[in-house]
């Protein structure tokens, strides 16, 4: 070991036996009186595909069945997330840290805009301050007795949702598509992400996968025929859901009523869930 050595391996050039192996950790100590057993990032290539309706109704199935789901609403410069559940009061604190929102049937809350003073202002900031955010989304809430967090990722790969995976540590993303999308581009992207940052793929959801028709029952595929069996087939993933166009979908989250949805459509994607086991750092 070098005279002068700092224990700053990263700064260092000299090549000594000292040297800590493997890659640099970044990874944000969850808050001391959090639990939280499985971490599952929703991602989607790009934005409005349906990433903060999945995630609603990923929590919203997880709680129907008996666990506690919370949505860590990584989403900054475009979070939706409280105002499908109809959340309009304030996140609370106190000296030991952050509450997060309860919603009517009890899912934990947290998104920037419960921090807002008005929930229309803009978030202009960079993306180291973005991060910042959301890393203190993890290290400064109480998250109390999660099974499942839903995290509501960025859209795309850049700086924001790279510090993210870094920070907290997930057990698994789910993909997020449409049909009118470059679905296979998309999915590849998210694949090799994962194998970079040694996170699972789940599986896919595809999203306005067809609308079925009210007055005939037939289903018509709006944006164009689908491709997602034959993608996941290739990377050998799952499907875990098909969700179709569905107005009154649309209008639940509008008016922040998304727990009441009817639909059996992530019972699939919740099978799997329940698969994982193990729990985090407290
Ligand atoms: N299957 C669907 N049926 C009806 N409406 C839908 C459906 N999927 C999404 N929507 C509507 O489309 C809008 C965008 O959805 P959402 O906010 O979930 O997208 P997003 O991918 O999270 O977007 P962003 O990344 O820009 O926040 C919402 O108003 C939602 O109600």
């Amino acid at each position: 070991m070098s005279e002068q050595c700092t224990e700053s391996c990263s700064s260092c050039a000299e090549d000594c036996a000292e040297r800590k192996e493997g890659k640099p950790d970044f990874s944000a100590k969850l808050h001391e009186k959090s639990s939280v057993k499985k971490v599952i990032g929703i991602v989607s290539g790009k934005g409005g595909v349906g990433k903060s309706l999945v995630t609603s109704l990923l929590a919203v199935t997880m709680r129907r069945r008996g666990y506690q789901a919370a949505i860590l609403d990584a989403d900054i410069t475009g979070p939706s997330i409280p105002k499908a559940f109809g959340i309009k009061e304030k996140a609370r604190g106190g000296e030991s840290g952050l509450l997060p929102a309860k919603s009517r049937t009890g899912i934990d809350i947290m998104s920037i805009n419960l921090l807002l003073e008005k929930d229309t202002d803009p978030v202009i900031w960079r993306g180291p301050v973005i991060a910042g955010v959301v890393k203190q989304f993890w290290t400064d809430v109480i998250w109390e007795d999660v099974d499942f967090m839903f995290i509501d990722m960025p859209p795309g790969t850049g700086d924001v949702p790279l510090t993210v995976f870094q920070s907290i540590p997930m057990d698994g993303i789910i993909v997020v598509t449409s049909p009118q999308e470059l679905v296979s581009m998309i999915v590849t992207k998210a694949v090799k992400m994962a194998e970079v940052m040694t996170i699972p793929v789940l599986g896919l959801v595809e999203n306005m996968s067809y609308f079925k028709c009210p007055d005939n029952g037939k289903e018509y595929q709006i944006f164009g025929d689908s491709h997602i069996e034959e993608i996941a087939a290739e990377h050998n993933l799952k499907i875990l859901a098909k969700l179709p166009i569905e107005p009154k979908i649309a209008a639940a989250c509008d008016q922040g009523t998304i727990e009441l949805f009817e639909g059996n459509w992530f019972d699939p994607a919740a099978e799997v869930l329940e698969k994982m086991e193990g729990k985090k750092n407290a």
